[in-house]
């Protein structure tokens, strides 16, 4: 979304009569989704929580030999719960009552995705922190960082997962303890038993004028992994490596069944991009994809420039959302909530 305009879909619908409207969806999202729809419980837990829940079925063709697999994949799109600038006049409270807020927060919507039958989740790229990269400051916001293994975000999700017998797929800012608390940009994957997998991280660092990532973390050293879970074989495809068709390749190379690609992006850089990159993802390696930003504007105390050619000021642009999965057969789920 930039400025008043809500999305490509809303306008659409808007606009069109709905005859052409359905034939230019058609063209635009390939096959028609099923809309799925949730208890009443479900409706009014998230309703109270003050989050949205949509969800969607792709079809395929029953087999006579195989049973059909169903995995029901989970994307949470959420906003930091407190501003960067909240009065907490110690900035180490404030990393902790950020990442506490956090993490309750994503508990309740891991609660409800539960009772929506997920069986694999994904959180955005960071999604511990306010999306602090662009402003080039070590502190506060490396203070987010923590151990992938045994962090308290990975002892929180390791419970939650098997409690609810899904898989989590956790991208952190993380610190590596045991090699001088070297920093990466990392997705821990959990399985349904609570175990740590393993992780995947960052390969491709943006490095876009002063919007430079690598003031951080450099590109990650663990390849293009597949972690075989027990609804399938995922990879994780961090944010700027949607940019670079090889990278997509070698997770489907690998034997990736679906890739994830957790992100945290603004309309500057990338929105015209967005619905394209993850969908032809899908369609060139035959997998499904599941293309996840952040929402909100976030505000930090110190101006920053940012590539976008504009003064120094205090907000990266505005995070539009927009997740969607998309399949092999290039059908892909509508943006409906930003
Ligand atoms: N986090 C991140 O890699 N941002 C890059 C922005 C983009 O190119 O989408």
């Amino acid at each position: 979304m930039s400025g008043e305009f809500e999305s490509v879909d809303k306008s659409l619908k808007k606009h069109l009569p709905p005859s052409e409207y359905a034939e230019v969806r058609r063209i635009l999202y390939g096959n028609e989704v099923s809309k799925l729809e949730f208890s009443s419980e479900v409706q009014s837990e998230a309703e109270q929580k003050d989050f949205e829940v949509q969800g969607y079925g792709f079809s395929a063709l029953k087999e006579e030999e195989r049973p059909a697999r169903i995995v029901r994949v989970g994307a949470i799109q959420n906003k930091i719960v407190l501003p960067t600038t909240a009065p907490v006049v110690e900035q180490t409270f404030y990393i902790v009552f950020q990442a506490a807020a956090l993490r309750q927060r994503i508990s309740d919507i891991i609660d409800t995705a539960a009772k929506c039958g997920v069986n694999i989740i994904c959180l955005q790229e960071a999604w511990t922190m306010p999306f602090a990269f662009c402003t080039r400051e070590k502190h506060p916001w490396c203070q987010f960082a923590e151990s992938a293994e045994d962090g308290p975000t990975t002892k929180l999700l390791q419970e939650l997962a098997k409690k609810y017998n899904m898989v989590i797929i956790s991208p952190i800012l993380e610190r590596d303890g045991n090699h001088g608390d070297i920093l990466w940009n990392t997705s821990v994957v959990i399985s349904n038993t609570g175990t740590v997998l393993g992780i995947s991280r960052k390969n491709h660092i943006p490095r876009t004028g002063d919007f430079n990532e690598s003031t951080y973390y450099m590109e990650g050293n663990t390849g293009h992994k597949v972690f075989q879970t027990q609804y399938g074989k995922i990879g994780i495809n961090i944010c700027y490596g949607r940019h670079h068709p090889q990278n997509w390749l070698m997770y489907g190379v690998n034997g990736a069944e679906i890739v994830f690609n957790p992100s945290a992006t603004v309309g500057a850089l990338s929105e015209p991009m967005w619905c394209i990159e993850a969908r032809n993802a899908a369609i060139a390696n035959s997998y499904f994809t599941c293309a996840i930003n952040r929402v909100g504007t976030e505000l930090f105390p110190n101006e920053f420039t940012s590539a976008d050619g504009k003064p120094a000021h205090k907000d990266f642009g505005h995070f539009y959302g927009s997740s969607y999965v998309a399949a092999p057969d290039g059908s892909r789920t509508p943006t409906e909530i930003f």
